[in-house]
C-alpha cells in the first residue's frame, strides 16, 4: 500500500531530498494542483557557481518549487569514460542547493531510474552522432533517456540547462518538441572563471599546470568571435592559432555551426564550439559569433 504523503515530503523553509520516484511524483502533482510551477534543475552533482546560476534562473517565475536533480548518469558514460571517478559530494551539494533556495533535491539511486529489464531508450537522430556524439557513441542516447524520465517523474512547467553544453542544450529542445512535453526548456548563458575557463565539474581533474593550459579553450573562442567580422575561414583560423600555441592540450574538435547546430550561415549568427584533452580530462566550450556583420556578440 502507497504510504500517504505527510509535511516532510515537502517543507516549505527548507530543502527536502527524496530518493524514491514515485514518492515525488506525487508531491508533485500535490504542489501543482495547489497552484505551485515546478522548475527542474537536471544535475550529476558536484555543484559549482554555473549550477547555482541555474537554480537562481529557476527562481524567476513567482510560485515556483525548484527540483535539483543529482544523478550520475551510468547511461552516458562509454565504458572507458570517468564515471568511477565523476566527483561525488552530496552532503555539500544540498548545502549549496539550501543555500540557493532550491526546494527539492531528487537523488535517485541507479537501480530505481534503471530497474532490471529496462531496455527503452530515446535516440536523439543525426546531431546525436555529431560532435561530441561523435567522440563519445552513445553518450546523447544517454543524457535524452534520463532527462525523459526526470521531465515524466517530475513533470516541471520548465527545465533550465547550461550554454555550457550547447549540443546537449540543442537536442533537449529538439526533443521536447518532438516528443511534445509540455516544458519550456531554458538555456543560461556559461558562468566562468575570472580568466575565461568555463566552470565545469571536471576542472577538478586538473593539477594546478593543466589549469593553465585549460584556459586556452576559452582564449581560442574569444580570439575567433574578436574577428567575426571577417568571416567564417578568420574566425577558424584565430581559434586555431590560439589552441596551436599550448601543445599540451589535444583538440577533438574545432567547430563553427549554425545556432541550431546545423551548416554555419555565411552571415548571422553561429556558434563556436570546441571540445579538447587536457592530460586525462576532456573539456568543452562554446561561444557565439555574429559572422560578417559586427565584430563580436555576446553570449
Ligand atoms: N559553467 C557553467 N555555466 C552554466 N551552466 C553550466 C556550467 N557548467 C555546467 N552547467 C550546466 O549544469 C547542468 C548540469 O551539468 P553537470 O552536472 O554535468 O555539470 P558540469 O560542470 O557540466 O559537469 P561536467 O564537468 O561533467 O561536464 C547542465 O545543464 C550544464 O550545462
Ligand atoms: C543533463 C544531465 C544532468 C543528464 O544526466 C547531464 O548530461 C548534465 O549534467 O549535463
Ligand atoms: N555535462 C555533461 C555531462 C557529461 O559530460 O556526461
Amino acid at each position: 500500500m502507497t504510504k500517504p504523503l505527510t509535511k516532510d515530503d515537502y517543507r516549505p523553509d527548507d530543502v527536502t531530498v527524496h530518493r524514491d520516484p514515485a514518492r515525488l511524483n506525487r508531491v508533485i502533482r500535490a504542489l501543482r494542483n495547489a497552484g505551485r510551477n515546478v522548475a527542474l534543475v537536471p544535475t550529476m552533482g558536484a555543484l559549482h557557481a554555473g549550477h547555482r546560476q541555474l537554480i537562481r534562473e529557476a527562481q524567476v517565475m513567482q510560485n515556483t518549487v525548484v527540483v535539483v536533480s543529482i544523478f550520475v548518469n551510468p547511461l552516458q558514460f562509454g565504458p572507458n569514460e570517468d564515471l568511477a571517478k565523476y566527483p561525488r559530494q552530496f552532503e555539500s551539494d544540498v548545502d549549496i542547493c539550501r543555500a540557493e533556495r532550491a526546494g527539492i533535491v531528487f537523488a535517485p539511486s541507479v537501480e530505481d531510474m534503471y530497474p532490471e529489464g529496462a531496455q527503452v531508450t530515446v535516440h536523439p537522430g543525426p546531431l546525436g552522432d555529431e560532435l561530441e556524439g561523435a567522440v563519445r557513441p552513445g553518450h546523447f542516447e544517454g543524457v535524452l533517456t534520463v532527462v525523459s524520465k526526470l521531465f515524466n517523474i517530475v513533470q516541471p512547467t520548465y527545465a533550465v540547462f547550461g550554454q555550457k553544453d550547447y549540443q546537449q542544450l540543442q537536442l533537449i529542445h529538439k526533443m521536447a518538441r518532438d516528443l511534445n512535453f509540455p516544458l519550456d526548456v531554458v538555456g543560461v548563458p556559461t558562468v566562468r572563471e575570472h580568466d575565461g575557463l568555463a566552470l565545469s565539474s571536471r576542472n577538478a581533474y586538473l593539477t594546478p599546470e593543466q589549469r593553465q593550459h585549460a584556459v586556452t579553450l576559452s582564449a581560442a573562442l574569444t580570439a575567433g568571435a574578436h574577428v567575426s567580422s571577417q568571416g567564417a575561414d578568420a574566425v577558424l583560423k584565430a581559434a586555431h592559432d590560439v589552441l596551436a600555441q599550448t601543445p599540451e592540450i589535444e583538440v577533438d574538435y574545432l567547430e563553427l555551426r549554425g545556432v541550431d547546430l546545423g551548416p554555419a550561415p555565411e552571415n548571422g549568427d553561429a556558434r563556436l564550439l570546441v571540445a579538447a584533452r587536457v592530460g586525462s580530462t576532456r573539456l568543452i566550450d562554446n561561444i557565439a559569433v555574429l559572422l560578417g556583420e559586427s565584430d563580436e556578440k555576446g553570449e
